[in-house]
């Protein structure tokens, strides 16, 4: 069922492109916009009815500062400020145009800025996190010190002081977040769900209550009488990696091809998507076939989330 959009003034979609890596160490996810933009998501959107407005392929290395020594255990702490910052305007330019804010990344840091400019805009929006992993690691918790583990602590405000970040004011509240797919949260991460009450729907859940249901009561948790502003942020390795393999931090035991397209479906449903994000496609990892795969799937969960039905 296709559904008119509660919260968009037009049937139109910005699409910002954010080749950006330095969340994380592994190179070529910064290829992810370019690869998913030649596979033609573009002109699949436009087919679904959207009209299609497209920032560009920004070149944001140019924001990468000559020197960016650690902060704490944080890595390219300046450099991710700097891109998030500039990713929170733009996808905020878009909604407050009454478009829907699509981003394609890219690492998760980048989330940091997508969220925060949605906030901007709507500021009582809730999050719904599809992902393997919680992205919840403060400055302290996180062993790695790679961002695209810490979104989330910095748009909750749990992430303490972190100069470098002085433009991220905490936008977030531990009700408006909830998250399906997870199978590797870091202890840490778990004590921090657990602190602050937030809703997980783990691969376990997933068995248990099966898709449907587990959407279901994800966005129940979130937006009890559906009338909250939906984000979106999709990283693409809560899908299983025999399905969607190019992604740098692949986990065994994830989403089926369908249940990761049902959930999109379902959130399309709702006529309450504002924004969405895309994230983790990696087309220089695995071989070719594994990368058209990845590619492919990355395309029809966008579509999914945009309206595309199977009858
Ligand atoms: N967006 C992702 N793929 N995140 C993986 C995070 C892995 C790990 N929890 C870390 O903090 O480093
Ligand atoms: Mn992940
Ligand atoms: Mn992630």
């Amino acid at each position: 069922m296709s559904v008119q959009n509660k919260f968009l003034k037009q049937k139109s979609v910005g699409v910002v492109g954010v080749p950006f890596s330095g969340g994380q160490p592994r190179d070529g996810v910064d290829l992810g916009p370019l690869k998913i933009i030649e596979f033609g998501l573009l002109d699949q959107l436009q087919e679904l009815g959207w009209q299609v407005k497209f920032d560009g392929h920004r070149d944001y290395t140019l924001m990468k500062p000559a020197s960016d020594p650690p902060v704490g255990r944080l890595l390219n702490a300046r450099y991710v400020s700097a891109v998030t910052e500039s990713v929170a305007s733009s996808v905020s330019a878009h909604l407050r145009e009454g478009s829907l804010a699509l981003t394609l990344g890219g690492d998760h840091s980048i989330a940091l800025g997508t969220v925060a400019g949605t906030m901007a805009v709507h500021p009582n929006a809730c999050l719904i996190w599809i992902d393997a992993h919680a992205d919840i690691n403060t400055p302290e918790s996180t062993d790695s010190g790679n961002i695209h583990g810490c979104p989330l602590s910095f748009l909750l405000g749990i992430a303490g002081q972190v100069d470098v970040f002085s433009w991220v004011k905490p936008c977030l509240t531990p009700d408006r977040l909830v998250y399906i797919g997870l199978r590797d949260v870091d202890a840490g991460e778990k004590k921090i769900l657990r602190e602050h009450g937030i809703k997980a729907f783990s691969m376990h859940e997933v068995d248990k209550y099966g898709i449907a249901q587990v959407v279901q009561m994800a966005i129940d948790h979130v937006s009890p009488n559906g009338s909250r502003p939906i984000h979106l942020s999709y990283d693409v390795d809560a899908i299983d990696p025999a399905v969607a393999p190019s992604t740098g931090t692949p986990v065994r035991g994830g989403l089926t091809f369908r249940e990761g397209h049902y959930i999109c479906e379902a959130i399309h449903e709702t006529g309450c998507l504002v924004a969405m994000d895309l994230m983790e496609v990696n087309p220089s990892l695995e071989d070719e076939t594994a990368v058209f795969q990845t590619v492919t799937i990355g395309c029809s969960l966008v579509r999914c989330a945009m309206g595309e039905t199977l009858l």
